[in-house]
């Protein structure tokens, strides 16, 4: 993928079908928690994502064997936590939290020893909320900042069941601690501020676990053994996103999004963008194993700000930076409220929707927690950076899409992380680029 990508606008509307690539959580739970299965987990729908394919890496270096048996298509031969070995290098995770966070969780309960790291961005997020949890239930870890940043050193061990209360709202947390809490001696609960998405606690329960629930708080029974069942990744609506805007807010637009999750924890995007006046329809509503599926038909809409904040950020936390964009060409004001957890994302990415949306016109005031966006902006062409963030890189050529003249977008290169087909996918829809 090109660094540095060249977008004309206004582009005429954008009129299609996109089968929307497999959803990125789902991906990295279905080879994470397959390998610790004791049976063959078969995979369909597999996003080949930078960040899946780290998973699939550090796996392998744990002497995990994945097969490739067609596009999408993998096959895991899960060895159960005691089939595990110690990996003889350092774990590389690139660019993705999901795998340093979840990984952390499974190999507090191994016996071995392993070192994790990762990219710039890995290397200055926050992992003391993982860290911390993990090392009251008995796991040894140490790391730059007392533990709490990578590179990370692990000695698994034995455990003890803990309760937790985590003061975010955040699946990696919950998924680490649940994953350890099955190798730990009695009962692990976790509690969250608000219901993050909840794809760890689906895939568990189909692989056989007994989770215990009651709103916010979850709860395992350590000694639990996970069986192996195949695994259909749902489109990623975290990826359709991008396209849920761009045919909402470039004229004469109309797409047909197939095959896209509609888990309820993730769809806040559906939510927000309804409220704000967008035409989505959702169709065909169907299940793949314990993940709801619809296919959606977007067609451009006059859009109103919104109010957002709560319970509804975590529904869509990383769609706030294309939502962003919406708002800024919307009438009316737009407030999003209690997001501070994008700061320690791949970029911080409140400053950076900020500043990269202001280049090309837009009015945003940038909150602690938040931003503040006055609609009715007319986009400008400008040179804009990226970050080395792939959400921040994409929502900027949709911005280029809607903005007059030549929008400049570098960091281009982040953008395989979640959604490779990203760029020949606008392309085939006929935006001008180079
Ligand atoms: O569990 C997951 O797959 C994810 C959880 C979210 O992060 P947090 O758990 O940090 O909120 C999300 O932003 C990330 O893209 C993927
Ligand atoms: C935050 C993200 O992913 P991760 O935390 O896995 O790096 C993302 O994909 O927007």
């Amino acid at each position: 993928m090109v660094e540095q990508i060249r977008v004309q606008g206004p582009s005429a509307g954008m009129k299609g079908e996109l089968m929307i690539p497999g959803d990125k959580s789902i991906s990295h739970r279905a080879v994470l928690l397959g390998a610790l299965t004791e049976g063959t987990v078969e995979i369909s729908g597999f996003l080949p994502g930078a960040d899946c394919l780290s998973s699939v890496s550090c796996l392998r270096q744990m002497g995990v064997e994945i097969e490739e048996t067609g596009p999408g298509a993998l096959k895991v031969h899960g060895r159960g936590w005691q089939g595990l070995k110690e990996p003889s290098d350092v774990l590389d995770v690139g660019n993705s939290g999901t795998t340093m966070r979840l990984l952390l969780g499974i190999l507090a309960g191994t016996d071995f020893f392993s070192v994790l790291t990762g990219d710039a961005s890995i290397r200055r997020r926050p992992m003391g909320r993982v860290t911390e949890p993990l090392q009251k239930m008995g796991a040894r870890i140490q790391g730059r900042s007392q533990g709490k940043l990578a590179p990370l050193a692990i000695q698994g061990g034995k455990l003890v069941g803990c309760q937790h209360l985590s003061a975010v709202a955040s699946a990696q947390v919950k998924s680490a601690l649940l994953l350890a809490g099955l190798r730990a001696e009695g009962k692990t609960e976790v509690q969250e501020p608000a219901v993050s998405r909840d794809h760890t606690e689906r895939m568990l329960r189909t692989f056989g676990v007994e989770i215990g629930q009651e709103g916010n708080r979850l709860w395992v029974e350590g000694g639990q053994k996970l069986q192996a069942a195949p695994v259909q990744v749902p489109g990623d609506i975290s990826s359709a996103a991008f396209w849920l805007v761009a045919a909402s807010i470039i004229p004469n637009s109309s797409l047909y999004l197939k095959q896209v999750g509609v888990n309820p924890t993730r769809t806040g995007i559906l939510d927000v963008l309804q409220a704000m006046g967008a035409r989505i329809q959702l169709m065909n509503y169907r299940r793949f194993g314990d993940e709801p599926v619809a296919d959606l038909l977007v067609e451009s809409a006059e859009l109103q700000g919104v109010e957002i904040g709560g319970e509804l950020i975590p529904r869509l936390i990383d769609e706030i930076p294309v939502l962003a964009l919406a708002a800024a060409v919307a009438r009316g004001r737009t407030i999003i409220r209690d997001a501070a957890e994008l700061r320690v994302k791949e970029s911080d990415r409140l400053a950076a929707i900020s500043r990269e949306l202001s280049k090309l016109g837009a009015t945003i005031e940038e909150m602690p927690d938040g931003l503040i966006i006055e609609g009715g902006a007319k986009l400008v062409g400008a040179r804009v950076e990226s970050y080395h963030d792939h959400r921040m890189a994409m929502t900027l050529l949709i911005a280029g899409l809607v903005a007059h003249g030549t929008t400049t977008v570098s960091g281009c290169e982040a953008i395989p992380v979640s959604y490779p087909d990203f760029v020949s996918s606008l392309q085939r829809l006929g935006a001008n680029l180079d």
